[in-house]
């Protein structure tokens, strides 16, 4: 095993120019972002108590949800630049429930407006991993949203606790984290026109003329490292999107020169202007050897419509052959939409940009083949929302198993394990949840060590245990027989049962036996504060203080109260 050479970073970042313009390219229009919903408010655990009335039940409040990451697509917006300026985005925290059965206020949703086009992608801090993570959606219109992390659910105070079977219930969970993740965002530039051409053909310098837009242009290959996009304002219309895509070469189809990163952007353009310099040496050979990139690329983009404009002709040598060039590219492409433009002395510039916007206008939508079908955002969430769980264990360590899964890890972490009603509530979900029985199916033993997020548990199949020992599968003969009401015996957990309640369990396991409590007599709701039955509970540490001394007609315990539950 040989350690990993780690060069200083400034070794590392590129030499060659091409190399530099590729990662400024990537950097620009993707964007790493980190999400984290707000964690929610815990659940409170009071007794209400008023003149004349020692207890009046629980009246703890929920916590509330945190606040949840949204993404929203705002037209306005071209670029990823104002979500670059914070990679980590957080809801605010649900408030914690409180006494006298106030539940907390809602945390605050963060919402970040990106622009049209915003592919997002879980997971990938960096723009390289982040084309093999999961496409989670895209935001295409305006005001599409999406969620991408939701806040924690809030705690239950002990007031949601209450039930006929516990009326004093001294329980309350935490709120649940929020959802965490790195998301990666990747924007496709949307253009009606988009411009290529070989690298100096004079792309920058027409959008600069034509446009807002304030491209870099220089008299060297590949200035154009950024798409750039401008808008043409003409008289009447709505504008013309241009967009400048940098310098298209030979092989560009395999990834060479800016390859793939730009191709990818004209993918949306209506139509494409096709810009030759008038003064090189070949210009219909340049115009050939692009058209051949595109038709390798895609073959949707190929069949793109173009105009093709020969530039340059303010040099006088261009000037002279370029009727000759012209009517040479009307051959090579087919059609007849071949101007001559002088990009740097606004020389047929305007004339062309309305032949554009006219010839744009004509064009149908740009229907792309979906990387996914239709979704609505709102539902189609980075969030799995399910129960869903799997179990890992390994051969050198048996009898320890781990349980990984959001909803059971959520739960796990929501758990005041200090309240032993709150312990036996989890035992309940770990049997609801099917874990319970999938451990035992995968050979897990009572005691064996069960690790849920941070925590340990001792295994105990306790209930569903599917092994019957023979001595009992005779008790089953009982129970059946009872089943077809020829005897009155039961069997309880490991004791005879009164007979006047009603007992439902798995006739395969006597050990199952669960009384059905709704068929329970003598609980009504009034009996509950009944002195005799109640007893001295003596820890309060966990109550709510924030109420203490309230009037008269509301009283929150505090602590060194005395309380009674049943
Ligand atoms: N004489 C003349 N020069 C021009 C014209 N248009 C552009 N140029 C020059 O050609 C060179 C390249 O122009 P750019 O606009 O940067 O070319 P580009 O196509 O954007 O090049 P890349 O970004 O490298 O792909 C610059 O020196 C411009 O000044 C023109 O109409 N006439
Ligand atoms: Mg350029």
């Amino acid at each position: 095993y040989l350690p990993a050479l780690s060069l200083p970073s400034k070794l590392v970042t590129s030499t060659s120019p091409l190399r530099a313009a590729q990662d400024d390219y990537q950097f620009f229009d993707t964007t790493p972002l980190n999400v984290a919903g707000g964690p929610g408010g815990t659940g409170c655990v009071s007794f209400l108590r008023e003149k004349g009335e020692p207890l009046k039940g629980p009246s703890g409040g929920s916590g509330s949800n945190g606040g949840s990451v949204w993404l929203q697509c705002d037209e306005r917006l071209n670029t990823l630049s104002g979500v670059r300026q914070r990679i980590h985005v957080k809801g605010s925290k649900g408030e914690n429930g409180k006494g006298k059965s106030r539940d907390g206020k809602k945390g605050r949703d963060v919402v970040i407006k990106v622009p049209p086009g915003t592919i997002v992608r879980e997971g990938g801090k960096t723009a390289r991993e982040a084309g093999e993570y999961k496409v989670a959606g895209e935001l295409k219109k305006h005001g599409d949203k999406m969620l991408v992390a939701r806040g924690g659910r809030g705690g239950r105070g002990n007031k949601a606790f209450k039930s006929p079977k516990n009326k004093a219930p001294c329980i309350a969970e935490r709120g649940g984290m929020g959802a965490q993740r790195w998301l990666n965002l990747e924007l496709k530039l949307v253009g009606d026109v988009g411009v290529i051409g070989m690298p100096n053909a004079g792309k920058s310098t027409l959008l600069s003329r034509s446009t807002n837009a304030k491209p870099k242009i220089a008299d060297y290959a590949f200035t154009t490292i950024i798409p750039n996009l401008g808008v043409c304002d003409l008289e009447g219309g709505e504008g013309l999107v241009l967009c400048d895509i940098p310098g298209l070469i030979e092989g560009a189809s395999d990834g060479l020169g800016m390859g793939h990163q730009f191709l990818r952007h004209v993918q949306r353009n209506k139509l494409l202007l096709h810009i030759v310099d008038g003064s090189s040496e070949d210009p219909v050979g340049n115009f050939n050897i692009i058209n051949r990139e595109l038709e390798k690329f895609d073959e949707l983009l190929a069949s793109r419509p173009q105009v093709v404009v020969v530039n340059k002709i303010d040099l006088e040598e261009v000037r002279e052959r370029s009727e000759g060039i012209i009517g040479e590219l009307k051959k090579a492409a087919g059609h007849s939409r071949v101007l001559p433009i002088s990009a740097m002395k606004s020389e047929n510039v305007k004339e062309l940009m309305f032949r554009l916007k006219k010839f744009a206008d004509a064009q149908p939508e740009v229907v792309l083949p979906e990387a996914m079908p239709n979704t609505d955002l709102g539902t189609l969430q980075v969030e799995a929302d399910s129960d869903a769980f799997h179990i890992e264990t390994d051969p050198s360590y048996p009898g320890q198993w781990r349980i990984v899964g959001e909803y059971i890890e959520g739960i796990a972490k929501m758990t005041h394990w200090e309240y032993p009603e709150a312990v036996e509530r989890f035992g309940r979900i770990i049997e609801a949840t099917g874990i319970s029985a999938e451990l035992e199916k995968q050979g897990a033993e009572e005691g064996d060590l069960i690790m849920i997020d941070k925590f340990d548990f001792d295994f105990s199949p306790a209930k569903t245990n599917p092994y019957i020992p023979p001595e009992l599968l005779a008790q089953d003969e009982l129970i059946l027989a009872r089943e077809r009401g020829e005897k009155e015996l039961r069997w309880g957990t490991g004791q005879m049962v009164d007979d006047s309640e009603d007992v439902v369990g798995d006739p395969r396991s006597p050990e199952a036996w669960v009384v059905d409590l709704s068929k329970e007599p003598g609980f009504d709701d009034e009996d509950w504060d009944d002195e005799a039955e109640l007893e001295l509970l003596e820890d309060f540490s966990a109550f709510d203080r924030e109420d203490e001394g309230e009037g008269d007609e509301g009283y929150v315990f505090e602590e060194g109260d005395e309380m009674f539950t049943s």
